[in-house]
């Protein structure tokens, strides 16, 4: 196994580091022309394209959707049946997330003006979701978390959930997580099948309003086609972990930070910049060392061959130049004053400060949002939040005295656009 190793001194970011890196994962074409095919296929046929894939790519053997989905009882069984530590460790972890994410609730607001005008912005919530969970290599209770409390905070009436689950296994955490945060349906499907059905509807799976939460190339590239049809929260694919240390934090911590995010996915990216080229040294054999005694080995050696990357920047102000443009889904700052040196960075989906702050925490029980911006979109994107799930409609209640100051500014405007409708409109109200 052998990780790429780049020093900027010999390597020039803007003209050549850029390229060396792979940073479209999620918009492989060979992969959009597929779930393209997919969707198609779903919008067409609906139960009977989507149970074909799930049984396909899954390995089930349904004969209807129905057997897909997870009643109510089931969901509580799971919980009651789970051992205590795990049962408490999920309310641990469910109430931080909600702690975090009531914070963010937008309310409505007005104002009056002095003629009686009145303006302001009422927000309501989206009335049915369709949360995504990943479940092809791995289960993600948490994910479950992630995406409900912050719908149900925000007041969604109705959360449907779709999981996958390889073999027909139902995990006994997943399903537990899915009671706790008050899903209302669950279905057994993944992929960009699942994508397709929440966004169209099918016989059995209700049509949604938006499509949220993680997943691999498959599930990213479908969310990216049916926006538009429905909304989607954001391009949240394959995960990646960029770390900068200033060289003192132990070479087996950042080996095992960069670990935690390349178990994922063997597409998963995970990169370490430092000005220190022992401790780069250092952790590239920590990396093979550790490397052995990963269950998920094989997965952690090709996301770190193919995507991974020890680069050597001048200084740390470079490796915050470097961040920005990476734009990573997590960045740890494993350095003295993380804080202070987090103001230099624009674009990352989170932040993780000091050198106690693993990501892992972030992905379980700290509070935050562990759905977040991948594939550079954290440039423009933020992580799911309550305000995901809610929506602004702007309010206008003109007096009879603001008509007339208003009526003729938008007339001016109107016949200025040619628009005599507009103008009249606006006149008929103007008292002579
Ligand atoms: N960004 C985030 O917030 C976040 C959070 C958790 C997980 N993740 C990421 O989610 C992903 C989970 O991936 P996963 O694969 O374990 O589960 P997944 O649920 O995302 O994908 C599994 C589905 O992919 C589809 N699929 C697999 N191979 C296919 C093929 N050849 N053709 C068509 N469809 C195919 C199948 O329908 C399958 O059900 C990882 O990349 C992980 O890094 C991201
Ligand atoms: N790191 C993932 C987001 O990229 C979230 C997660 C869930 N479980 C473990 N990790
Ligand atoms: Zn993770």
């Amino acid at each position: 196994m052998k990780i790429r190793r780049f020093s900027t001194t010999d390597v020039d970011f803007d003209s050549n580091l850029k390229a060396l890196l792979a940073f479209e994962t999620a918009q492989d074409d060979s992969i959009d022309i597929v779930v393209a095919d997919i969707l198609k296929d779903v919008k067409k046929r609906g139960d009977a394209a989507v149970l074909e894939y799930t049984n396909r790519f899954d390995k089930t053997s349904a004969s209807s959707l129905a057997e897909l989905e997870i009643s109510q009882a089931e969901l509580t069984a799971a919980l009651n049946g789970l051992p205590v530590d795990q049962r408490e460790a999920l309310k641990t972890a469910a109430d931080r997330v909600r702690t975090y994410h009531e914070k963010q609730l937008m309310s409505s607001w007005s104002y009056t003006e002095a003629d009686g005008t009145l303006l302001g912005q009422q927000v309501t919530s989206l009335d049915r979701v369709g949360l995504y969970v990943p479940g092809g290599k791995a289960a993600y209770p948490s994910s479950v978390l992630m995406n409900a409390i912050p719908a149900k905070v925000a007041g969604v009436k109705e959360l449907i959930m779709v999981v996958p689950t390889p073999n027909g296994e139902r995990n006994q955490l997943v399903l537990a997580a899915a009671a706790i945060s008050g899903v209302d349906r669950v279905f057994c499907l993944g992929g960009a099948q699942a994508v397709g059905a929440l966004a169209y509807g099918t016989e059995t799976v209700p049509q949604v309003d938006k499509v949220v939460g993680p997943g691999n190339a498959y599930v990213a590239a479908a969310k990216r086609r049916v926006f538009g049809v429905v909304g989607i929260d954001m391009v949240a694919g394959p995960s990646e972990i960029l770390v900068i240390c200033d060289g003192k934090t132990n070479p087996d911590w950042v080996a095992m930070d960069l670990f935690s995010q390349a178990e994922h996915d063997e597409l998963a990216q995970a990169i370490l910049l430092s000005p220190d080229a022992d401790f780069l040294d250092k952790v590239n054999a920590s990396i093979l060392k550790l490397v052995e005694g990963m269950p998920r080995k094989d997965i952690i050696r090709t996301s770190l061959t193919d995507r991974g990357a020890l680069i050597q920047v001048r200084d740390l102000e470079e490796a915050a130049e470097i961040c920005n443009y990476i734009a990573p889904e997590h960045l740890e700052l494993s350095m003295d004053e993380p804080l202070a040196f987090s103001k230099t960075i624009k674009h990352a989906g989170a932040i993780f400060m000091g050198r106690n702050t693993c990501e892992a925490l972030g992905d379980y029980c700290a509070g935050p949002n562990h759905v977040l911006p991948t594939s550079r979109t954290a440039r423009f994107s933020s992580p799911l939040g309550v305000y995901d799930f809610q929506k602004r409609s702007s309010l206008i209640m003109v007096s009879a005295e603001g008509a007339q100051t208003l009526g003729k500014v938008a007339a001016t405007l109107a016949y200025g656009e040619g628009l005599q409708a507009h103008a009249r409109s606006a006149e008929y109200r103007l008292k002579s």
